[in-house]
């Protein structure tokens, strides 16, 4: 077994105080301890450079340590006074929003020199596409029940009924939610604890983490922005159910948001698991109905509680517009010819395609069958014409599919967060396309990936990026790749 390289700075549990000097991709802070055998870094994740920091260290190398973030102990001069509750989810809303573009512009094109090996990088850089809302722009939170909680004087846990979010890093632990956290609908969070008070009330208990027991579990509520509809989901568990009125609590909804009550469902997820879905689990209709619509560039999409869609509808029709524009860039390529969707979801981008070309056959693959159900439908309901959607991996799918090698001139890929496996990725190049427009929530594994497309036959032309989620290190990017 190959022996660990220890360094002379840090020992893994060593608490640290720092102050953090530049940041990394990926909402890293880097910090530094220097002496007179050197310099060593620290990286501390969700600090921003002029913060002091106290944070543990997790993992230790020659010649860097990763830590967790324990407490912010001084803010940077740059960070400005919110509104908002400060939650784990948004560790950068004190930053002015300018200043968070430049940061995420920086270290993502540097990535794609680094990892990419892209060295005009720079130069074929096209756009940063801001979020059109930069506060209350998300369509979907799912907020946890908890019966420990913290007490921000005396800093410590304590056993309350909770309703928000979990403490940062502290997975047995909620914090609850006062008041409007500036990420979701406004109305809902400043609800939040009217609606924490009425399930305290019945004497059900909330989730024990550690014990693994409790009744009440989460709460999630997806909004519509074309309706304003708000629809919502309790998930519980079995045990005590008979002792809860499910029409009592719909009623509450009704009655706290009127017209904006699309509907409740309610889901028994007993498992105990310290991973488990909040929404895995039997679901059931209580009251109204059990989907809403949202919009997206004149089309319409039926959004169930389980399907995934984009988080940030305004953001996504901004994204959406750039891979369009990218694909259409070559009209040639598309009009009149079949164009592959990979990894298509809902099928919302081969839909607008669709839409916006002449006689383009989209070809849809996504290996969530529910999804591809979803898809059919959409495309069904906006009287969109020629697309095929397939429930499959894109790998599989592409191997029991041999006749589309050299068949398809542009091909839209937007995979998950681990990006694209490298037998797909070859089974893609396999295709010989001529264009490829690259869309993705993680510019770590595209840029790996671009080195691949690279090195056999493509170019980097353009690549633009999206803010779909301010207040978070997530980017997204599109890029346009053209075959040499
Ligand atoms: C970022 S989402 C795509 C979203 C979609 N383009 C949209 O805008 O709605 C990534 C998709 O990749 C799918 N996926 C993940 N691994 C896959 C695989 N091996 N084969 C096919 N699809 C996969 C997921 O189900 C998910 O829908």
């Amino acid at each position: 077994m190959p022996r660990r390289e220890r360094n002379k700075f840090v020992k893994r549990g060593q608490i640290l105080e720092l102050r953090i000097e530049d940041y990394a991709f990926g909402g890293k802070g880097i910090g530094r301890i220097r002496s007179e055998e050197g310099e060593f870094v620290v990286f501390v994740p969700n600090t921003l450079p002029g913060q002091k920091v106290k944070a543990q260290v997790k993992k230790s190398s020659k010649k860097y340590a990763e830590c967790k973030l324990i407490d912010v102990l001084e803010h940077a001069d740059t960070e400005v006074e919110v509104p908002f509750q400060d939650i784990p989810g948004a560790p950068y809303i004190q930053l002015p929003i300018e200043l968070q573009h430049q940061y995420k512009k920086e270290s993502t094109l540097s990535l794609f020199q680094r990892i990419g090996k892209v060295e005009n990088i720079h130069d074929l850089f096209d756009e940063f596409i801001s979020s059109p809302n930069v506060f209350h722009y998300r369509n979907k939170m799912e907020y946890g029940f908890s019966a420990i909680g913290y007490d921000r004087t005396l800093k410590t846990d304590v056993d309350i009924f909770t309703l928000g979010f979990k403490r940062r890093g502290v997975w047995w632990m909620g914090d609850n939610l006062e008041k409007d956290s500036g990420l979701f609908d406004k109305q809902v969070e400043d609800h939040i604890k009217v609606i924490r008070t009425y399930c305290e009330k019945t004497g059900l208990a909330p989730w024990h983490g550690p014990r693994k027991e409790g009744f009440f579990r989460y709460f999630v509520v997806r909004k519509s922005y074309k309706t304003n509809e708000l629809l919502f989901n309790l998930v519980t568990t079995s045990y005590e159910l008979s002792k809860f009125d499910l029409n009592a609590f719909s009623q509450l909804l009704q009655d706290i948001f009127k017209e904006r009550f699309a509907g409740l469902l309610h889901t028994i997820n007993d498992e105990v698991g310290d991973r488990t879905i909040a929404t895995s689990g039997s679901i059931e209709l209580i009251a109204g109905k059990d989907k809403i619509v949202e919009e997206l560039l004149g089309l319409n999409f039926e959004i169930s509680m389980k399907s995934f869609f984009q988080t940030n509808p305004k953001s996504a029709e901004k994204l959406y517009t750039k891979v369009i524009d990218y694909a259409l860039e070559n009209r040639e390529a598309v009009d009149n010819s079949v164009v592959m969707d990979l990894f298509c979801g809902t099928g919302t981008i081969g839909q607008i395609l669709a839409s916006k070309s002449e006689n383009a056959k989209i070809v849809g693959v996504d290996i969530v069958a529910s999804a591809i159900e979803d898809a059919k439908k959409n495309a069904k309901r906006n009287g969109i014409e020629g697309l095929q959607f397939y429930a499959a991996d894109v790998g599989k799918f592409l191997q029991v599919h041999p006749e589309y090698q050299n068949k398809i001139r542009t091909i839209i890929l937007d995979p998950a967060r681990a990006g694209i496996a490298p037998k797909t990725l070859r089974k893609i190049i396999h295709l010989n396309a001529d264009r490829m427009v690259y869309v993705s929530c993680n510019p770590a594994t595209q840029a790996r990936d671009t080195e691949e497309l690279m090195n056999n036959g493509y170019q980097l032309k353009k690549i633009s990026l999206v803010d779909q989620f301010p207040h978070t290190s997530h980017i997204e990017t599109v890029t346009l790749f053209e075959k040499v």
